[in-house]
């Protein structure tokens, strides 16, 4: 069940007069004439999109989905003491004369109610640096690094994105990538009242395409790559393109940094053609920002960041894995593009020793190296097992399934990439949600080009703890262990079921296990 969102300790109150005229100006409504202006006035202390989160006094916005729609829980969400509705004309239509609450009518409510939180909590995205990260891959990891250079430079951060959310000191797991507009205004309203200065937000595409961050204002903004993912969301990649585009338009964003790596496809050069005055980062010339003298290591990478106007600022990361070193790059880049010193932020992006869940070593004594990685696209996969090729003298051993309910397509992509660039491959379950998890796996064995790969180099083992444990039973000295694609989740969901399962834990068991009576590896 969703945790109810944070809500500020001073709550707003604007009256639904002043939202009508919010409206209007937006070209959403016309303006109320005096004479239809409700007496007693109704008075708005938040708002939000879900009738099961609705606080007394809130304005319930019952938005179109692709289940229901919200007007269906309008009753709901009055017995909860929702103070007014805003909806579309097919809402307010299924609304006439059942609910006993003032209904403000627009075309997209969605879009508006965007605008109206921004409004309705003071526009809090307005007293904060505010940072975005957006892109296929590398936002969490991106977004950590962005909130430690953040630190280093003396701010007072909050954090938004996939693993957790973060205001200052205080850390909660998150439900969403992006939280809906509703939500995130809320946050940003609480993160302002606790003396949050700056925040870091990774922003997802569906968050773009469904209006949950309009009416922010980024100091800067990060396109890490593009590459195929969410393809049952979007209809094509351009399609996923333009949803990304959107946080890179000059009313949204101040500073625009772009990855422009050439193994990530053209998207990144198309988007920095187009968004004038953006900064390109790659670890390779001629991007704006590159790494000199890069060392890359099992442990990390160090580098001299080459950047505009002959900036040269000496780096480290400690984040295993070439991948990591772009992620550093663009991390550094945003940072300096929103007025971060140069040197306190390169020194931030050093402390940080870890991301949860995303090339997280596991160490428990075993004479080979053990990763728990959450690539879960195909070119995630392909960058991490070339990357660990790299690490390794030993063989390269990977662990990978599909998620249920989500791009299919993806699947023969991702089960390709695991057959061609590692030694062993085990594919198994990952979060069947509503499908057949053997439909699933067949959908990922049928990438594999059957010729070109033994029969003894992919096993299917659905059960993902004995995918596991197989893995391990292989490795061997100088060998590297990948377990990918559910980095820090902490349960297995299939069939509405969330059954606990941390990758962490199973693979430091497995090892362990292994370990026992006969000591490790081969
Ligand atoms: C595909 C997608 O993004 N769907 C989002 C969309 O849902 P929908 O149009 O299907 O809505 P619906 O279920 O038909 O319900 C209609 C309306 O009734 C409301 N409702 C519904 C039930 C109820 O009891 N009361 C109630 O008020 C809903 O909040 C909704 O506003 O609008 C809803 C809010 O209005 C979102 O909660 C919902 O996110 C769903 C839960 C979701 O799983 N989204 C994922 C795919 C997502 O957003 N992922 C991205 C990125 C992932 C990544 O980077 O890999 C993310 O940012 O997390
Ligand atoms: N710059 C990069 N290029 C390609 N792959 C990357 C890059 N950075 C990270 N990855 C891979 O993608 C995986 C996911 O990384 P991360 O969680 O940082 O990305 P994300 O964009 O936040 O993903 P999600 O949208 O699923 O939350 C990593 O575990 C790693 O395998
Ligand atoms: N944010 C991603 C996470 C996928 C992780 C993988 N474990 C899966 O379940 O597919 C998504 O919802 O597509
Ligand atoms: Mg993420």
């Amino acid at each position: 069940m969703t945790p109810p969102a944070l809500r500020p300790a001073h709550r707003p109150a604007r009256t639904l007069t002043e939202l009508r005229a919010l409206l209007a100006d937006l070209g959403s409504v016309q303006r109320a004439a005096a004479a239809d202006v409700a007496a007693p006035e109704v008075v708005l202390h938040g708002v939000t999109h879900d009738s099961r989160a609705v606080q007394p006094g809130d304005l319930y916005a019952a938005l179109p989905g692709s289940h229901a729609h919200g007007a269906d829980f309008a009753a709901a969400a009055a017995a909860s003491g929702a103070a007014a509705v805003l909806t579309d004309p097919a809402g307010a239509a299924a609304l006439a004369g059942s609910v006993d609450l003032p209904v403000v009518t627009t075309a997209d409510p969605r879009s508006d109610v965007a605008q109206v939180a921004d409004w309705l909590y003071g526009q809090p995205s307005r007293s904060l640096t505010l940072l975005g990260v957006t892109g296929t891959n590398g936002k969490t990891t991106s977004a950590f690094l962005v909130d430690a250079g953040l630190r280093a430079a003396g701010h007072r951060t909050g954090l938004l994105g996939t693993v957790e959310t973060r205001i200052a000191d205080e850390r909660v797991d998150s439900v969403r990538t992006t939280p809906e507009s509703s939500d995130l205004q809320a946050l940003f309203a609480v993160m302002v009242e606790r003396g949050v200065t700056a925040a870091t937000m990774e922003v997802s595409s569906h968050a773009l395409a469904q209006h949950r961050v309009d009416g922010l204002r980024f100091a800067g903004a990060l396109f890490t790559n593009l590459s195929q993912d969410h393809l049952d969301y979007h209809p094509t990649m351009r399609d996923y393109f333009e949803a990304k585009a959107r946080l890179f338009e000059p009313e949204r964003t101040a500073a625009s940094v772009i990855g422009i790596e050439p193994g990530a496809g053209t998207w990144g050069l198309e988007l920095a053609a187009r968004v004038p005055g953006s900064v390109t980062y790659a670890p390779d010339p001629p991007a704006d920002w590159w790494a000199d003298d890069l060392t890359v290591g099992a442990r990390g990478s160090s580098f001299t960041a080459r950047g505009p106007r002959g900036l040269a600022v000496p780096m480290e990361v400690r984040l295993p894995g070439r991948f990591n070193v772009a992620n550093a790059l663009g991390a550094l880049a945003l940072l300096v593009a929103a007025g971060i010193e140069p040197r306190a932020a390169a020194a931030g992006i050093g402390t940080l020793a870890g991301v949860p869940g995303r090339m997280e070593p596991i160490e428990a004594g075993q004479p080979y190296l053990a990763l728990v990685d959450f690539a879960h696209t195909p070119d995630a996969v392909e960058t991490v097992l070339t990357s660990v090729r790299g690490l390794v003298d030993g063989r390269v051993i990977v662990v990978l399934g599909c998620g249920g309910d989500r791009d299919r397509a993806k699947r023969p992509l991702m089960g390709a990439a695991a057959a061609r660039l590692a030694d062993l491959a085990f594919l198994t379950n990952d979060n069947p949600r509503s499908e057949d998890p053997a439909e699933i796996l067949a959908q990922m064995t049928a990438g594999i080009d059957r010729v070109a790969t033994s029969a003894a180099k992919v096993t299917v083992i659905p059960d993902r703890a004995e995918a596991i444990a197989a893995a391990v039973a292989e490795a061997g000295p100088g060998d590297v262990v990948v377990v990918a694609g559910k980095g820090h989740e902490r349960g297995q969901e299939q069939n509405g079921v969330v059954t606990p399962f941390d990758d962490r834990a199973v693979l430091a068991q497995a090892i362990a296990d292994a370990g026992r009576p006969t000591g490790t590896g081969r």
